[in-house]
């Protein structure tokens, strides 16, 4: 029997230490800090509309719990805004640093933290992807988007009163997200097989299991709802600990995420992750020769995107990114394979009906 070795396993799990998802949750701040020993000086990274949703009150409650706080306030996911944080913490002295907001604030306080050696808090005001627990990171470095490896968040704090407030539309894009584990963990078992890729049962696992929980509660995942919101933000968390496991984004990521990852660098005007990953994975579905349907079915259900249209992208930039996503990530092999001929990606795209 030939053993295939897990090349790209972490040589140990990182995982948040504590997680916390319900309603006024963010009230724990101070005491989260206290359980985990984080004292002194906070950074706080948010964005100009985050700072008004949490922002500032964890501010306020990190003073009140003893801890002097600093705000940087963050418009661009890249990797000098990555820089200009590193320097701030160091001038701050900054012990600790917080992410409070959705992906770009996160992921840049994940990089920041990462690369000072100290630790993170992830503070989601919105539960548009498993970027919140996760220890990947996305920013535009070089003008292109890379995905990099970091830290975990030592704690998730997931207030679901404030995430179900957001608007709706970020609560939608992380089911597409959690969705797209589908077909992430079959091109993964295409890989094992054909490349003789090391494959992670127990990842796939759990990742199959959060795509699964949300497409079988799809009709009961509504706006205003916290309940709704509950959910996904656990099945997110989920997300980031099979990711973990697995030591890559494999549970989570294939062919359906190069496809969104594509059309960030093509379309002129990039919808939602989530949302993209969504209308990606009817796509690779349909590639896999698998039930396309029942991925369409569930996000129309839940008010995701299910076409160009929706998707506010036009047509000719979908079959483009058709036809690049093999080529965004070569060493990672997916259904996409060599790459899709203009037919057959005009093929898929109009069979699955996401474009006309
Ligand atoms: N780490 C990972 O695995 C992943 C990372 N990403 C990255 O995450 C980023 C995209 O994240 P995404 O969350 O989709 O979008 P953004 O982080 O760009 O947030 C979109 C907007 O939503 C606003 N917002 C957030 N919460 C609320 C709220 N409660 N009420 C009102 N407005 C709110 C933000 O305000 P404000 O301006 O105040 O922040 C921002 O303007 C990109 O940088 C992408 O590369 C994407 C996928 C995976
Ligand atoms: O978005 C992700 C998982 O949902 C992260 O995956 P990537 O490795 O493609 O950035
Ligand atoms: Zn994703």
């Amino acid at each position: 029997m030939k053993l295939t070795i897990n090349k790209n396993s972490a040589k140990w799990m990182q995982l948040p230490r504590d997680v916390l998802v319900g309603h006024g949750v963010l009230e724990e701040v101070g005491d989260v800090c206290r359980d985990l020993k984080l004292k002194g000086n906070a950074l706080i990274v948010t964005g100009s509309t985050t700072q008004d949703v949490a922002g500032k009150r964890v501010s306020r409650l990190l003073e009140d719990a003893g801890n002097s706080t600093e705000t940087v306030l963050t418009c661009r996911a890249t990797m000098e805004e990555v820089d200009k944080l590193m320097e701030k913490a160091l001038n701050t002295e900054a012990t600790f640093l917080l992410g409070v907001g959705s992906g770009r604030s996160i992921d840049l306080a994940k990089l920041a933290s990462t690369r000072l050696e100290i630790p993170f808090i992830s503070v989601p005001t919105a539960a548009s992807h498993d970027g919140i627990a996760s220890s990947r990171a996305s920013v535009i470095d070089n003008g292109k988007n890379a995905s990099i490896q970091a830290q975990a968040p030592l704690a998730v704090i997931a207030d679901t009163e404030i995430i179900s407030a957001a608007p709706y539309r970020f609560l939608a894009a992380g089911c597409g997200d959690i969705i797209s584990n589908y077909t992430a963990v079959l091109d993964w078992e295409l890989a094992s097989r054909l490349r003789n890729e090391y494959f992670g049962e127990y990842a796939a696992a759990l990742s199959r299991m959060a795509a699964r929980v949300v497409i079988e509660n799809a009709d009961s995942i509504k706006p205003d709802h916290e309940t709704s919101a509950r959910l996904v933000v656990k099945a997110l968390v989920s997300n980031g600990v099979a990711m973990s496991i697995a030591g890559s984004s494999r549970p989570a990521s294939g062919s359906e995420h190069m496809f969104s990852h594509a059309l960030d660098r093509i379309a002129p005007k990039a919808a939602l992750h989530g949302e993209q990953c969504g209308v990606g994975t009817i796509m690779m579905m349909y590639l896999h020769g698998g039930n396309w349907q029942e991925i369409r079915d569930a996000l129309k259900k839940i008010g995701a995107p299910t076409n160009a249209e929706e998707l506010g992208i036009e047509d000719k930039y979908i079959i483009e990114a058709l036809l690049q996503a093999h080529s965004i990530r070569p060493d990672r092999y997916t259904i996409l394979g060599n790459g899709l001929t203009l037919s057959a990606a005009e093929k898929v795209a109009r069979i699955t009906k996401v474009i006309n």
